[in-house]
């Protein structure tokens, strides 16, 4: 038997009809035509309806010259169509982005909608996801709200009883493909975007949409991270909780959050961990020029990285020299040290650092991580090294010290550290077990497939961020040798107030 489903049904109850019968006679036929004949001309009007509402500048811009046509003045119209038209590529060229706001935004978020409530309920047949009730009526997930943006929407959808969120994450394929998107996700609520006051105001269980069976489903199209990214042009202002370092697969600015937090950073060799590492340390540019940051490096590969901006790193230990082993291990256990005397002296009195030039904060760039303690011969030095290590990490977050630990090859042994690092960022990895190690378990199944991201994109990675399981794919900026070099002589540091060691420069 096969199944039609009337959509006038309503998109959550789908009845489900046997094949209707050929209909008897001439009069059987017409009526059956006239019967299509309607339904084509109410969605028609349906479409248009819909259209005039959601692109009222594109129709205001040809219902002008149509009606001066009309009214008999075809030149006037001719010569409407030609202004107008100029002014639509002028106002393209100079300002794409309100041009996409008012124009093609609006048009994109038409054909989308179009397309997600007209091939709902034939997809929840098609996948499968649809339940009998009492009543032998069918429901489906009900397509409740969508919100729309540039490169991707996110759908809210009500699930039935008897549909758990799990079978419908199984069935993403089928939504990706019917849908047209790049991928389909299942995300956390989305967060209102409330005015500062009205948050301020509103208990977080009302600024969140979360409720019972409601699924988000994330549809990504287009890819805005295909191109590579120029790094952003630091203001003398720096956040340190909101640093620009790239761009979202959203088309938004990539900003990651220093403070509270340590950084874990694993790529494979080329997938561009050093982008990520010299796009945070442009974006803090200003803050190391003006001593409120310090930062200190550990570059286990002879400072092949880090070395290029060596000027902006207050000590660098290259572990190249015949003491390289007791240096990078007296690093470690100074920087250990500084953490709890900071620790010390803030208690009581303050949970988070303010930075100043007095107490600047400190940013501890390890750059192979996992090989830190495996270039230590000594075990005596390797356990030094790993204690002060694990001192640093879990004392440094508040006193205003954030380790970010880069990564080439993630192991079992990296899970120990992983849990110390509240942000995670994973670039192209080579093994399909390796998100889960870098970013967390099941992030892999939440959309980190760092093992598919393509070697002719460096600087595209999955991150997790503090506090949230939510993951986001991004590329970070990329600076040449010469942007490097340049950051460097524009913002080295100024005469030092305070070092590390406790000493005055
Ligand atoms: N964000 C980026 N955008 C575009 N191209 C990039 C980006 N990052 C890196 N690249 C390109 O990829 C190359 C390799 O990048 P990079 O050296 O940063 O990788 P890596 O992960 O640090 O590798 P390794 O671990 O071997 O040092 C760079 O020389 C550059 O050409």
């Amino acid at each position: 038997m096969s199944l039609t489903i009337d959509k006038n049904a309503g998109w959550q109850e789908i009845e489900v009809h046997p094949r209707r019968h050929r209909p008897d006679g001439v009069s059987g036929w017409i009526g059956r035509g006239l019967l299509a004949l309607a339904r084509l001309l109410s969605s028609i009007l349906t479409y248009a309806g819909s259209f005039v509402v959601f692109n009222g500048l594109v129709v205001a811009a040809v219902l002008v010259p149509v009606w001066t046509h009309l009214a008999g003045l075809t030149w006037v119209a001719v010569a409407e169509a030609v202004v107008t038209a100029a002014t639509f590529v002028a106002w393209l060229v100079i300002a794409s982005d309100s041009f996409d706001r008012w124009v093609t935004s609006p048009l994109r978020i038409w054909w989308r909608r179009r397309r997600y409530f007209r091939n709902w309920a034939d997809l929840m047949v098609a996948a499968n996801l649809t339940v009998k009730k009492r009543s032998h009526k069918r429901v489906a997930p009900r397509l409740v709200f969508v919100r729309h943006g540039r490169f991707s929407d996110v759908l809210s959808v009500r699930l039935p009883s008897g549909i758990t969120r799990a079978a419908f994450s199984d069935r993403l394929e089928e939504l990706t493909e019917t849908m047209h998107a790049r991928e389909a996700r299942v995300v956390p609520a989305p967060r209102w975007h409330l005015p500062a006051w009205m948050a301020r105001v509103l208990p977080a269980e009302f600024r969140r949409d979360d409720k019972a069976r409601t699924v988000f489903v994330r549809l990504a199209f287009g890819d805005p991270l295909v191109h590579v990214q120029a790094p952003a042009t630091a203001g003398s202002d720096v956040d340190l909780s909101a640093v620009p370092i790239g761009k979202r697969d959203d088309g938004g600015r990539w900003l990651v959050n220093l403070l509270g937090t340590h950084t874990l950073l694993a790529g494979a060799t080329g997938s561009g961990k050093g982008s990520v590492l010299w796009s945070i340390l442009a974006g803090i540019g200003p803050a190391i020029r003006d001593g409120l940051v310090q930062v200190v490096g550990l570059d286990p590969k002879g400072g092949m990285e880090l070395g290029f901006g060596r000027e902006l790193f207050r000590q660098l230990v290259t572990m190249d020299g015949s003491e390289a082993e007791e240096e990078a291990v007296s690093f470690l256990e100074g920087l250990a040290d500084e953490a709890d005397r900071r620790a010390s002296l803030l208690a009581g009195y303050a949970r988070t650092l303010e930075p100043s030039t007095a107490m600047p904060f400190i940013l501890v760039v390890i750059d192979e991580l996992a090989s830190v303690t495996a270039f230590i011969s000594d075990s005596k030095r390797q356990k030094r090294a790993e204690a002060a290590l694990g001192r640093l990490l879990t004392k440094g977050r508040a006193p205003g010290m954030h380790v970010i630990g880069a990564l080439q090859d993630p192991r079992k042994e990296v899970v120990r550290w992983r849990d110390l690092f509240p942000t995670r960022i994973g670039l192209r990895l080579v093994e399909a077990s390796q998100p889960d190690m870098v970013l967390g378990d099941g992030a892999r199944d939440r959309g980190a497939r760092c093992e598919e991201i393509a070697e002719t994109s460096p600087g595209v990675g999955y991150v997790v961020e503090d506090g949230s399981r939510a993951v986001s794919r991004v590329r970070a900026a990329y600076l040449t040798d010469d942007d490097i070099r340049q950051l460097a002589q524009t913002f080295r540091p100024g005469p030092v107030l305070h070092s590390i060691d406790g000493g005055a420069a």
